[in-house]
């Protein structure tokens, strides 16, 4: 894998209170090697390591950086969109303070899943600081994001039926997703991969295997 391979990055970030406790797939918090895998096969496959990172993933992290910097939001100091009269700001895909700590990441875990096979809804253990990136690989699959029971629903995460706001993101192989702020703390991510829930665009995604790389900081003090 070159990091030539990776096509695009998306940057999921919010200001909003950094600290909200995880739920997990029921209420467990997830991604602990000590707690219950949040994936929904137990036939998963992963690896995990923690303090200093192989080289390959210390070039993923240089990867991170570069892709964060050459983005096009970056490389506009933040993009301004209007939307319906209102003027949004898309924030840098990760900020400069997570982007430029050292190390940036010093735990990665490795996950293969067989077509099928996904994770469940969860928010990552709060032993992790914040600044997460996971790399897709493989298989295209759709993540979708909803909203905490920790952050409350506001009208604009409500949807139309008044349920919870559940945001689907494409991932080709390749892509990056880097999660910081509400987007961590505020909002569960998942990919069910079972019949019927990878549909995109009206199709239902071909499923193969799939493998992620998932890097993460610790927080400093006892884990
Ligand atoms: O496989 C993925 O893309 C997600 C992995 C993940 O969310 C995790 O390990 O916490
Ligand atoms: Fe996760």
């Amino acid at each position: 894998m070159t990091t030539k391979e990776k096509k695009f990055v998306v940057g999921a970030h919010g200001p909003g209170s950094r600290r909200s406790q995880s739920t997990g797939c029921g209420s467990a918090e997830t991604s602990s090697p000590k707690n219950t895998s949040p994936r929904s096969s137990p036939q998963s496959n992963e690896a995990m390591r923690f303090g200093d990172l192989p080289e390959w993933a210390t070039e993923l992290s240089r990867f991170v950086r570069e892709a964060v910097c050459f983005s096009e939001v970056s490389s506009k100091g933040g993009q301004r969109l209007i939307v319906e009269d209102q003027l949004i700001e898309e924030p840098c895909p990760l900020p400069f303070d997570l982007l430029w700590r050292e190390p940036l990441f010093d735990q990665l875990i490795l996950n293969t899943y067989k077509p099928y096979e996904g994770i469940c809804a969860h928010v990552d253990l709060m032993r992790f600081q914040d600044g997460i990136a996971i790399f897709s690989l493989e298989s295209a699959c759709v993540m979708h994001f909803t909203r905490s029971e920790r952050g409350t629903d506001t009208a604009e995460t409500q949807g139309k039926e008044g349920s919870s706001m559940r945001i689907p993101v494409f991932l080709n192989p390749g892509s990056l997703v880097l999660m910081s702020g509400e987007a961590r703390y505020l909002w569960k991510h998942e990919i069910n991969r079972k019949a019927g829930f990878q549909i995109w665009e009206g199709k239902e995604i071909d499923q193969e295997r799939r493998t992620s790389i998932t890097l993460r900081r610790l927080c400093e003090g006892p884990n």
